[in-house]
């Protein structure tokens, strides 16, 4: 039996996988969770971030010595939580609720091995500059709002409505890469090889 433990995607984000290959992790599988994802009566943005993420987390089935990674990305507007627009017209919407003020983006990730799980969460805040319908209708036609937590996403074309954040970019992607590789470390998953 090898040591090395096996490591497993629990998403089907692509944006997940690329931020992690870009610390050098790269999945032995992927196994994207299958859950629902609607929030509970009054439930606010942060608990719903962090309850969907250990709720995935537990849906993926693994090995006892396996590393299972989840995450879950959430837009919040004040008490409300802007999901996945189902359509263009409530992307639109999302765009223009947004516009011109600050949200929040929360990033929940879990990496459980057996009966273990360990977790953060990080809390980012972004400025969108006031947008004119030209620039909602523009942005909306190229699609990239598709699958996409409020509606955009800040590595593709709405990047030129963003002049401001405060928190962690790679967090409002989709994973914070510095608590990642912490959690990854606690797990036991061997990160850095010894170069002293
Ligand atoms: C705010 C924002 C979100 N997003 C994306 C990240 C997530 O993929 C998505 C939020 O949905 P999530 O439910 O977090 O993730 P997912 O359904 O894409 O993948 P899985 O549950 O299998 O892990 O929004 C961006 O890519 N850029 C951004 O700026």
């Amino acid at each position: 039996m090898s040591d090395t433990p096996k490591f497993i995607l629990g998403s089907g984000s692509p944006r997940r996988r690329e931020l992690l290959a870009q610390i050098g992790v790269v999945a032995d599988d992927i196994r994207a969770p299958d859950i629902d994802e609607t929030p509970l009566k009054n439930e606010l943005p942060r608990p719903y971030c962090t309850r969907i993420t250990t709720t995935k987390a537990a849906a993926v089935q693994a090995q006892a010595n396996d590393i299972v990674l989840c995450a879950d990305t959430t837009v919040s507007l004040g008490r409300r939580i802007l999901g996945k627009p189902v359509d263009a017209d409530e992307a639109t919407a999302f765009l223009r609720l947004l516009s011109g003020r600050r949200h929040k983006v929360i990033t929940a990730v879990a990496v459980k091995r057996g009966d273990k799980m360990w977790q953060r969460d990080v809390q980012s805040t972004v400025r969108v500059k006031a947008l004119s319908e030209t620039e909602i209708a523009a942005y909306i036609a190229t699609n990239d709002w598709q699958g996409k937590a409020g509606g955009y996403a800040i590595q593709g074309p709405a990047g030129a409505f963003i002049p401001w954040i405060s928190g962690s970019f790679s967090a409002i992607v989709g994973l914070p890469l510095s608590e990642t590789a912490g959690l990854l470390q606690a797990a036991g998953y061997p990160l850095y090889k010894d170069h002293t």
